[in-house]
């Protein structure tokens, strides 16, 4: 028989709002938590059962007092973590958290971003600031949209972890109906993945935004999983099939989706709006803007071929004209 686990949920956007979606409809026995920082949208959820910001047609089950604002009480109250925050916010969410608190814990990244500050994954930041031993991270990845889940549309999360008994935790405690799991053991690879697919999102939005059409775009992505195969093997060199969800499907999903935040984000900037207007533009936030400047450092030790990510970085960070740089860019693709 299963033990009935208690879960913490860390975030309050559109993802951490699915995945609470998820835990609530999987079988297993379990009790759910859920920080946020937003202190309206807590009042509202307990009241009226509904996230008042993101995918608000999702009922929320979670008793009221299980919803809140203490971080330390919700990280005391848990066997194991989903964070579910954008990656550019996490240090500063765990700034009151010391390593003995996050101890023992078994904890899920369903961040798909870089510690900005220190150009690190999710995974290696939990591991070298607080200590938590590789075998109790995993992450969750997989061409999966938060809007889609609110929907029940059927889905695929790869849960890639070092340790298989990890994995299998966190698989059984997100299946669903219309969730179904895939294990994998390249955590490295798999987070790196859904990295790069953000970055080329916002290649995807950006030369839909100048005008390109259906047939570069297409190239574009045969480019782009070339590209982020390259850069994975480099930084993780282990045996992987690139053409699996985790890394072709996402990139597929969030280059082609109508729910993709990198892809409109993109879009607006191929469009002429400069990065602060499109972000302000933006309820949510879209990773690939700080991940694209944290892959242009960290390849500056591993120096690999990117030119999609190069242009994006150029575009973002330089203020290199869109249509200069992605005419550059055409020349280069094959
Ligand atoms: N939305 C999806 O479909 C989806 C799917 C898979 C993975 N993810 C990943 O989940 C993570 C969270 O993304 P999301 O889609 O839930 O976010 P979102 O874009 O829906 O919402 C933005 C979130 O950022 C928070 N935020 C904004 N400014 C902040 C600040 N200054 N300090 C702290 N928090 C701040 C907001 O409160 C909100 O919770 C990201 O890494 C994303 O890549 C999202
Ligand atoms: O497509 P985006 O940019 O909204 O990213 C969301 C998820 O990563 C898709 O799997």
């Amino acid at each position: 028989m299963q033990r009935k686990i208690n879960v913490a949920v860390i975030g309050g956007g559109s993802w951490a709002t699915a995945l609470v979606k998820m835990l609530s409809d999987n079988d297993q026995e379990k009790s759910i938590f859920w920080w946020m920082r937003n202190k309206d949208a807590i009042n509202y959820i307990r009241q009226y059962h509904h996230n008042p910001n993101y995918l608000s047609a999702i009922e929320v089950k979670i008793p009221s007092a299980q919803i809140t604002d203490d971080l330390v009480h919700v990280i005391a109250s848990c066997d194991v973590i989903i964070w579910s925050i954008p990656a550019a916010f996490l240090k500063n969410t765990l700034e009151s958290i010391a390593s003995e608190q996050l101890a023992g814990k078994r904890m899920i990244s369903a961040i798909k971003g870089i510690i900005p500050e220190e150009n690190q994954l999710v995974g290696d930041y939990l591991q070298t600031v607080f200590d938590v031993p590789l075998a109790h991270i995993a992450v969750i990845s997989g061409p999966c949209h938060a809007e889609e889940v609110s929907l029940e549309k059927l889905s695929y999360l790869t849960i890639a972890s070092a340790a298989t008994d990890t994995a299998t935790l966190f698989a059984d405690l997100l299946c669903t109906r219309y969730i179904k799991t895939i294990l994998s053991d390249d955590i490295y690879g798999t987070e790196y993945g859904a990295v790069l697919k953000n970055i080329y999102a916002v290649a995807s939005g950006i030369c839909h935004g100048i005008g390109y059409g259906d047939n570069f775009q297409a190239v574009l992505i045969s480019n782009a999983i070339r590209e982020m195969a390259r850069f994975v093997a480099k930084v993780h060199p282990i045996g992987r099939d690139i053409n699996e969800s985790a890394y072709l499907g996402d990139l597929l999903v969030t280059a082609y989706s109508q729910f993709s935040r990198n892809r409109t984000f993109g879009n607006m900037i191929g469009k002429g709006y400069t990065v602060k207007s499109a972000q302000l533009e933006m309820n949510m936030i879209a990773e690939g803007y700080y991940a694209s400047k944290c892959i242009h450092e960290i390849n500056k030790t591993y120096r690999v071929d990117i030119p999609i990510c190069r242009a994006v970085y150029a575009i973002l960070y330089e203020k290199h004209s869109p249509h200069v740089e992605i005419k550059l860019l055409a020349e280069q693709l094959t």
